[in-house]
């Protein structure tokens, strides 16, 4: 699937700014950036819910908004399963079969059995967990190619999260589907992501492989005899601060972070695990992380 110079503007509001990336078969991207940075409204895009004011989507390079049967190969899951509180198991199984022609009655059946979920007269009755689950399952019975999910996890209890996230990756190692995930949790994207897109103010900010994001940022403690050197500040971003420790995170090759630390005579310098949550605050934290 690829994501062609996507822009969206809604009135005055410029939502997304030419968003380019391409989703590998068989992988799992995740979508991160700041409350309001444009992940819903992307996601949204990409499944053909929103047409984009500029760009297009692709698969097998085919326009989905020119091709809508293409658009068989995508489901959304959106993160609030609201709208189909009143409906029960069975219309919401009829109303897929009717959308998607590759639907997969008998491995909705499956999936319906292996999580324990019942068949049930008001999907609002079930709880929040077996909402999502079941709505997942929904979205695997489509045999899409590509699903799109916005915070999959979002108040969910760490058992049925982890079932999820088990699932997830199941159904990308067996099935080959591709997987695109927007969510906060950026400890269960480190997990299982193949890829990170971050999204600042509608645009991408960065694009990695998620081993070579880690090859490209060093997180360090340091302790100067005084205060951080105001120049060496220019270089880095400082993401903690107690009294003289700083921890900082740096963007570039390892060894050019220690030569220019040592320029500066530190009396600790020490390395650190760097996780995608210190590069999401080193990135994305601006002004706001050491108050
Ligand atoms: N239909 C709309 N009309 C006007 N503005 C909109 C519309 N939809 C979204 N926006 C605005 O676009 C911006 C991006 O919203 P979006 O929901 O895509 O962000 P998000 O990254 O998913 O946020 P969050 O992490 O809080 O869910 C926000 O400023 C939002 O107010």
């Amino acid at each position: 699937m690829k994501i062609k110079h996507i822009s969206k503007r809604v009135h005055q509001n410029q939502i997304l700014s030419d968003i380019d990336f391409e989703v590998k078969t068989g992988s799992i991207v995740g979508i991160v950036g700041r409350n309001g940075a444009g992940k819903t409204t992307l996601l949204r895009t990409m499944v053909g819910i929103l047409n984009p004011t500029k760009g297009d989507v692709l698969i097998k390079n085919e326009s989905i908004f020119s091709n809508p049967k293409l658009k068989e190969n995508i489901i959304f899951v959106p993160d609030s399963s609201e709208a189909l509180k009143n409906y029960s198991t069975k219309e919401m199984l009829n109303l897929y079969k009717g959308i998607y022609s590759r639907f997969d009655e008998e491995y909705f059946h499956e999936l319906m059995d292996r999580f324990s979920l019942p068949e049930v007269k008001k999907i609002g009755n079930l709880s929040k967990g077996m909402k999502a689950l079941f709505s997942l399952v929904v979205a695997f019975s489509t045999r899409a190619k590509y699903i799109l999910l916005d915070e999959p996890t979002d108040g969910l209890d760490v058992i049925v999260k982890k079932r999820i996230l088990k699932i997830l990756v199941e159904e990308v190692a067996i099935n080959d589907v591709s997987v695109i995930i927007s969510s906060h949790r950026l400890d269960e994207l480190e997990f299982m992501a193949n890829d990170i897109v971050i999204i600042k103010d509608g645009k991408v900010e960065k694009h990695y492989e998620l081993d070579s994001m880690k090859l490209n940022y060093l997180k360090a403690q340091v302790v100067f005899k005084e205060y951080m050197p105001e120049d060496l500040k220019n270089h880095i971003t400082v993401i903690n601060q107690t009294g003289r420790v700083y921890t900082i995170v740096f963007e570039k090759k390892r060894d050019e972070l220690r030569s220019l630390i040592e320029t500066f005579q530190p009396i600790l310098y020490e390395e650190l695990p760097i996780s995608l949550e210190d590069i999401f605050i080193a990135t994305l934290g601006g002004e706001d992380i050491v108050s």
